[in-house]
């Protein structure tokens, strides 16, 4: 198969596809890959390390796109990138279509077959392709409300650890999965008062056994939330229902009773956000202020560590990526109900039901679609 790199272009993302080790193992095995001149040069992954391991170095996404049978990238496509999708094309990537209408129309228009990472599951459920850069966002959550907690990022001018005779910051964390459990290792590391939210009391079950009372575990009933929310320095917006809208967990009126200066980090911002005042916004302007409330919310947090981001992100994707290019990509869907549950739009018809509900669109399932 031809496998095609294109350079991501979305706001300061520097993640790529593949890395020169996925590169030589792909064309071991037979396949060729086409990769965009220079799209992991800022991050040190050389030309001349994918021309080594194998790539055919092209100058341009064009080039990339009009001569690939499978596009593997990282970011969801671009009105650009969307236009130059073909109809016999597999796109392999985040998608994130949910709160994304314009995206979805552009997908089922240009008859490509396109598996978002982000609803592939695991054997027990989890989210494979999503876990390693949610444990990348994170972790930076807590970077990202220390640092604009402080004074000269518009926050409160509080230190997330506090010292001796003056208390920490309090951080409330909405969802304990792999965003939350790793806000939540960054927030307990620094010495801050947390508490977290879920509806799953098994998970916060396992987070009592580990952290036992250095962390409240709060069932997520709205007004336990609204109190917490009121009370805190920093909120990490952290909920998912797999492939659907986010749920609204914090309303605007909840936001104004905040304190002035204290910070929201929408990490969820991807699904459309769980804060009722977030829109997405980007690395080079990451920041707004709504009723003096600081909202941070990159929709691709993990594109400020591209380099680590890309080999967390590629140790998950690239067996999958070698069995798309091994088998084809119907009979890969077929043989794997895993990688099925990623697939989104096929040929001009939408598979993903919580996406069909999310846009009032119809659908039909994956299973009925590859069995005509
Ligand atoms: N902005 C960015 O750059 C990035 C965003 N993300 C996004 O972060 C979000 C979270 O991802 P993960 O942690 O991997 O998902 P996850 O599935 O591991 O965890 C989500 C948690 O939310 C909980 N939840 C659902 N509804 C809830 C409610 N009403 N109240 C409290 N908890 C609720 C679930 O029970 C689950 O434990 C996703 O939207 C994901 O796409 C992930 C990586 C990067
Ligand atoms: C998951 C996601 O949206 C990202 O890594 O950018
Ligand atoms: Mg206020």
């Amino acid at each position: 198969m031809i496998i095609g790199v294109p350079q991501e272009v979305k706001n300061n993302e520097f993640r790529v596809g593949l890395t020169p080790g996925n590169v030589s193992g792909l064309c071991k095995q037979g396949h060729s890959v086409l990769l965009q001149r220079g799209a992991g040069t800022q991050i040190g992954l050389t030309d001349e390390s994918y021309r080594i391991a194998g790539a055919t170095l092209v100058n341009s996404a064009a080039e990339v796109y009009s001569k690939s049978e499978m596009i593997v990238k990282v970011k969801e496509p671009q009105a650009q990138e969307c236009a130059m999708l073909r109809e016999d094309q597999i796109l392999f990537t985040y998608l994130h279509l949910a709160p994304d209408p314009k995206q979805t129309q552009a997908l089922i228009d240009s008859g490509a077959t396109c598996i978002a990472y982000e609803t592939v599951t695991s054997r027990c459920g989890a989210l494979p392709l999503l876990a390693p850069m949610s444990e990348v966002a994170g972790r930076m959550s807590i970077q990202a409300a220390a640092s604009h907690l402080e004074k000269t990022h518009g926050g409160l001018g509080v230190l997330m650890a506090g010292v001796p005779g003056v208390a920490p910051a309090k951080i409330v964390i909405l969802g304990a999965g792999v965003v939350g459990r790793n806000a939540l290792q960054m927030a307990v590391g620094l010495g801050a008062n947390v508490s977290i939210f879920d509806r799953d009391l098994e998970r916060l079950r396992q987070i009592d056994m580990l952290f036992g009372n250095r962390v409240r575990t709060l069932y997520s009933d709205s007004l336990l939330v609204a109190q917490e929310v009121h009370e805190a320095d920093a909120v990490i917006g952290a909920v998912l229902l797999p492939g659907a809208a986010a749920p609204k967990l914090v309303n605007r009126e909840m936001i104004r009773k905040m304190k002035a200066g204290a910070v929201v980090v929408d990490v969820a911002i991807d699904q459309g956000g769980c804060f009722e005042t977030s829109k997405p916004t980007t690395h080079a302007d990451p920041t707004y202020e709504i009723d003096g409330v600081i909202h941070y919310c990159v929709a691709n947090m993990p594109g400020a560590v591209a380099r680590t981001s890309t080999f967390a992100l590629t140790n998950a994707t690239y067996p999958f990526v070698e069995a798309l290019a091994k088998r084809g990509v119907i009979e890969a869907l077929k043989q794997d109900q895993y990688l099925r549950n990623g697939l989104s739009v096929h040929r001009g018809v939408l598979t993903s039901e919580p996406v069909a509900m999310a846009q009032k669109l119809d659908f039909v399932s994956a299973e009925e679609l590859l069995a005509a």
